[in-house]
Protein backbone atom coordinates (compact mmCIF):
# COMPACT_ATOMS: atom_id res chain seq x y z
CA UNK A 1 0.00 0.00 0.00
CA UNK A 2 3.12 2.72 0.46
CA UNK A 3 3.88 4.58 -1.98
CA UNK A 4 0.10 4.89 -3.58
CA UNK A 5 -0.39 7.41 -1.10
CA UNK A 6 1.50 11.17 -1.02
CA UNK A 7 1.90 11.37 2.51
CA UNK A 8 4.41 14.29 2.09
CA UNK A 9 1.09 16.23 0.26
CA UNK A 10 -1.09 15.33 3.12
CA UNK A 11 1.29 16.52 5.75
CA UNK A 12 1.52 20.52 3.79
CA UNK A 13 -2.82 20.53 3.71
CA UNK A 14 -3.05 19.43 7.20
CA UNK A 15 -0.73 21.98 7.85
CA UNK A 16 -2.75 24.72 6.44
CA UNK A 17 -5.78 23.05 8.00
CA UNK A 18 -4.28 24.13 11.48
CA UNK A 19 -3.25 27.57 10.72
CA UNK A 20 -6.62 28.20 8.54
CA UNK A 21 -8.43 27.77 12.00
CA UNK A 22 -6.20 29.37 13.87
CA UNK A 23 -4.15 27.06 15.46
CA UNK A 24 -0.08 26.67 15.54
CA UNK A 25 1.54 24.00 13.96
CA UNK A 26 4.96 24.44 15.24
CA UNK A 27 3.64 24.37 18.73
CA UNK A 28 5.07 20.92 20.63
CA UNK A 29 1.89 18.73 20.81
CA UNK A 30 1.21 20.04 16.65
CA UNK A 31 4.73 19.53 15.41
CA UNK A 32 4.05 15.74 14.56
CA UNK A 33 0.43 15.95 14.07
CA UNK A 34 0.45 16.62 10.24
CA UNK A 35 2.66 13.27 9.92
CA UNK A 36 -0.12 11.65 11.90
CA UNK A 37 -3.13 12.53 10.35
CA UNK A 38 -0.60 11.96 7.38
CA UNK A 39 -0.40 7.76 8.10
CA UNK A 40 -3.96 8.07 9.63
CA UNK A 41 -5.22 9.06 6.20
CA UNK A 42 -2.83 6.25 4.16
CA UNK A 43 -4.81 3.84 6.53
CA UNK A 44 -8.67 5.67 6.33
CA UNK A 45 -8.27 5.18 2.28
CA UNK A 46 -6.08 1.98 1.77
CA UNK A 47 -9.04 0.62 -0.10
CA UNK A 48 -9.11 2.96 -2.88
CA UNK A 49 -5.66 0.61 -3.83
CA UNK A 50 -7.21 -2.65 -2.88
CA UNK A 51 -8.60 -5.08 -5.62
CA UNK A 52 -11.89 -7.11 -4.89
CA UNK A 53 -11.61 -9.31 -7.39
CA UNK A 54 -7.65 -10.47 -6.30
CA UNK A 55 -9.61 -10.64 -2.38
CA UNK A 56 -12.14 -12.98 -3.78
CA UNK A 57 -10.31 -15.10 -6.36
CA UNK A 58 -9.37 -17.16 -3.48
CA UNK A 59 -12.21 -19.70 -3.49
CA UNK A 60 -12.58 -23.40 -2.32
CA UNK A 61 -15.34 -25.87 -3.08
CA UNK A 62 -17.62 -27.05 -0.22
CA UNK A 63 -20.79 -28.92 -0.73
CA UNK A 64 -22.93 -26.25 -0.07
CA UNK A 65 -25.85 -24.61 -1.90
CA UNK A 66 -27.19 -22.48 0.29
CA UNK A 67 -27.72 -19.23 2.42
CA UNK A 68 -23.98 -18.41 4.07
CA UNK A 69 -24.40 -15.06 6.61
CA UNK A 70 -21.92 -13.29 8.12
CA UNK A 71 -23.03 -10.68 10.11
CA UNK A 72 -22.00 -8.08 12.27
CA UNK A 73 -18.96 -6.71 10.54
CA UNK A 74 -17.42 -4.21 12.33
CA UNK A 75 -16.85 -1.11 9.67
CA UNK A 76 -15.07 2.22 9.95
CA UNK A 77 -15.75 4.43 7.13
CA UNK A 78 -15.18 8.20 6.07
CA UNK A 79 -18.19 10.07 4.72
CA UNK A 80 -17.26 11.70 1.17
CA UNK A 81 -19.27 15.10 1.96
CA UNK A 82 -17.37 16.12 5.62
CA UNK A 83 -14.73 13.32 5.49
CA UNK A 84 -15.64 12.66 9.25
CA UNK A 85 -16.55 8.90 9.88
CA UNK A 86 -19.35 6.99 9.87
CA UNK A 87 -19.19 3.82 11.63
CA UNK A 88 -21.54 0.69 12.07
CA UNK A 89 -21.91 -2.76 11.05
CA UNK A 90 -22.65 -4.64 8.09
CA UNK A 91 -24.38 -7.68 7.34
CA UNK A 92 -23.89 -9.86 4.68
CA UNK A 93 -24.87 -13.11 2.85
CA UNK A 94 -25.01 -14.61 -0.38
CA UNK A 95 -26.24 -18.43 -2.41
CA UNK A 96 -23.34 -20.27 -3.92
CA UNK A 97 -23.18 -19.87 -7.73
CA UNK A 98 -23.55 -22.75 -10.10
CA UNK A 99 -20.26 -22.99 -10.01
CA UNK A 100 -20.23 -24.16 -6.07
CA UNK A 101 -17.31 -21.50 -5.38
CA UNK A 102 -17.03 -20.24 -1.58
CA UNK A 103 -14.87 -18.02 -0.59
CA UNK A 104 -13.33 -17.86 3.09
CA UNK A 105 -15.36 -15.79 5.66
CA UNK A 106 -12.24 -13.76 6.61
CA UNK A 107 -12.69 -12.80 2.59
CA UNK A 108 -16.30 -11.20 3.51
CA UNK A 109 -14.94 -9.00 6.01
CA UNK A 110 -12.00 -7.73 4.18
CA UNK A 111 -14.31 -7.24 1.29
CA UNK A 112 -16.02 -4.51 3.34
CA UNK A 113 -12.89 -2.71 4.38
CA UNK A 114 -11.97 -2.53 0.79
CA UNK A 115 -14.67 -0.65 -0.07
CA UNK A 116 -15.29 0.89 4.04
CA UNK A 117 -12.03 2.57 3.47
CA UNK A 118 -12.65 4.88 0.74
CA UNK A 119 -14.21 8.11 0.43
CA UNK A 120 -17.88 7.02 1.31
CA UNK A 121 -21.90 7.73 1.21
CA UNK A 122 -23.40 4.30 2.68
CA UNK A 123 -25.96 3.61 -0.15
CA UNK A 124 -22.79 3.26 -2.71
CA UNK A 125 -20.69 1.35 0.03
CA UNK A 126 -23.98 -1.03 0.56
CA UNK A 127 -24.60 -1.80 -3.03
CA UNK A 128 -20.41 -1.76 -4.20
CA UNK A 129 -20.21 -4.58 -1.79
CA UNK A 130 -22.95 -6.94 -3.11
CA UNK A 131 -21.90 -6.31 -7.08
CA UNK A 132 -18.35 -7.61 -6.12
CA UNK A 133 -20.40 -10.32 -4.58
CA UNK A 134 -22.11 -10.81 -8.24
CA UNK A 135 -19.42 -10.13 -10.08
CA UNK A 136 -16.41 -11.46 -8.81
CA UNK A 137 -18.09 -14.59 -6.84
CA UNK A 138 -20.20 -15.67 -9.46
CA UNK A 139 -22.92 -15.72 -6.44
CA UNK A 140 -26.48 -16.74 -7.48
CA UNK A 141 -27.73 -14.38 -4.91
CA UNK A 142 -26.44 -11.67 -2.27
CA UNK A 143 -27.82 -9.60 0.37
CA UNK A 144 -25.78 -6.38 2.06
CA UNK A 145 -27.09 -4.19 5.13
CA UNK A 146 -25.50 -1.66 6.39
CA UNK A 147 -26.33 -0.03 9.90
CA UNK A 148 -24.13 3.34 10.82
CA UNK A 149 -24.31 5.97 12.28
CA UNK A 150 -22.82 8.96 10.93
CA UNK A 151 -20.07 11.32 12.46
CA UNK A 152 -21.44 14.11 10.69
CA UNK A 153 -25.33 13.69 11.56
CA UNK A 154 -23.76 13.66 15.38
CA UNK A 155 -21.14 15.85 16.32
CA UNK A 156 -22.23 18.72 13.85
CA UNK A 157 -24.92 19.96 11.72
CA UNK A 158 -28.05 18.57 12.60
CA UNK A 159 -26.89 17.11 15.95
CA UNK A 160 -28.51 13.72 16.23
CA UNK A 161 -26.59 11.30 17.89
CA UNK A 162 -27.68 8.12 18.12
CA UNK A 163 -29.40 8.27 14.77
CA UNK A 164 -28.75 5.26 12.68
CA UNK A 165 -29.33 4.87 8.93
CA UNK A 166 -29.96 1.27 7.55
CA UNK A 167 -29.22 0.79 3.96
CA UNK A 168 -29.66 -2.77 2.10
CA UNK A 169 -29.06 -3.99 -1.21
CA UNK A 170 -30.03 -7.55 -2.81
CA UNK A 171 -29.20 -9.44 -6.15
CA UNK A 172 -30.33 -12.32 -8.06
CA UNK A 173 -32.24 -15.17 -6.40
CA UNK A 174 -32.20 -13.09 -2.86
CA UNK A 175 -34.44 -10.98 -4.52
CA UNK A 176 -37.20 -13.67 -3.89
CA UNK A 177 -39.39 -13.18 -0.91
CA UNK A 178 -38.95 -16.43 0.76
CA UNK A 179 -35.22 -16.75 -0.08
CA UNK A 180 -35.09 -12.92 1.08
CA UNK A 181 -37.14 -13.39 4.64
CA UNK A 182 -34.98 -16.01 5.68
CA UNK A 183 -31.82 -14.06 4.93
CA UNK A 184 -33.41 -11.16 7.01
CA UNK A 185 -34.10 -13.33 9.73
CA UNK A 186 -31.11 -14.83 10.58
CA UNK A 187 -29.01 -11.74 9.65
CA UNK A 188 -31.52 -9.77 12.67
CA UNK A 189 -30.49 -12.68 15.33
CA UNK A 190 -33.17 -15.06 14.85
CA UNK A 191 -30.70 -17.80 15.43
CA UNK A 192 -29.13 -16.48 18.41
N1 LIG B 1 -27.64 9.81 1.38
C1 LIG B 1 -26.58 10.01 2.16
N2 LIG B 1 -26.38 11.23 2.67
C2 LIG B 1 -25.30 11.41 3.46
C3 LIG B 1 -24.39 10.41 3.76
N3 LIG B 1 -23.44 10.92 4.58
C4 LIG B 1 -23.78 12.20 4.77
N4 LIG B 1 -24.91 12.53 4.09
C5 LIG B 1 -25.67 13.76 3.97
O1 LIG B 1 -25.12 14.56 2.96
C6 LIG B 1 -25.80 15.80 3.06
C7 LIG B 1 -24.89 16.93 2.61
O2 LIG B 1 -25.73 18.05 2.59
P1 LIG B 1 -25.24 19.54 2.27
O3 LIG B 1 -26.43 20.44 2.45
O4 LIG B 1 -24.51 19.56 0.98
O5 LIG B 1 -24.13 19.77 3.41
P2 LIG B 1 -24.28 20.44 4.85
O6 LIG B 1 -24.65 21.88 4.71
O7 LIG B 1 -23.03 20.16 5.61
O8 LIG B 1 -25.53 19.64 5.46
P3 LIG B 1 -25.92 19.33 6.98
O9 LIG B 1 -25.28 18.02 7.36
O10 LIG B 1 -27.44 19.22 6.95
O11 LIG B 1 -25.43 20.47 7.82
C8 LIG B 1 -26.26 15.91 4.51
O12 LIG B 1 -27.67 15.84 4.51
C9 LIG B 1 -25.68 14.64 5.16
O13 LIG B 1 -26.49 14.13 6.20
C10 LIG B 1 -24.62 9.12 3.20
O14 LIG B 1 -23.87 8.17 3.40
N5 LIG B 1 -25.72 8.99 2.40
ZN1 LIG C 1 -21.09 13.64 6.27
Amino acid sequence: MAGDVDLDRIEAAVREILLAVGEDPDRDGLIDTPARVARSYEEFFAGLHAEPEELLATTFDIDHDELVIVRDIELYSTCEHHLVPFHGVAHLGYLPGRSGKVTGLSKLARLVDIFAKRPQVQERLTSQIADALVEHLDVAGAIVVVEAEHLCMSMRGVRKPGAKTITSAVRGQLRDATTRAEAMSLMSGAAR
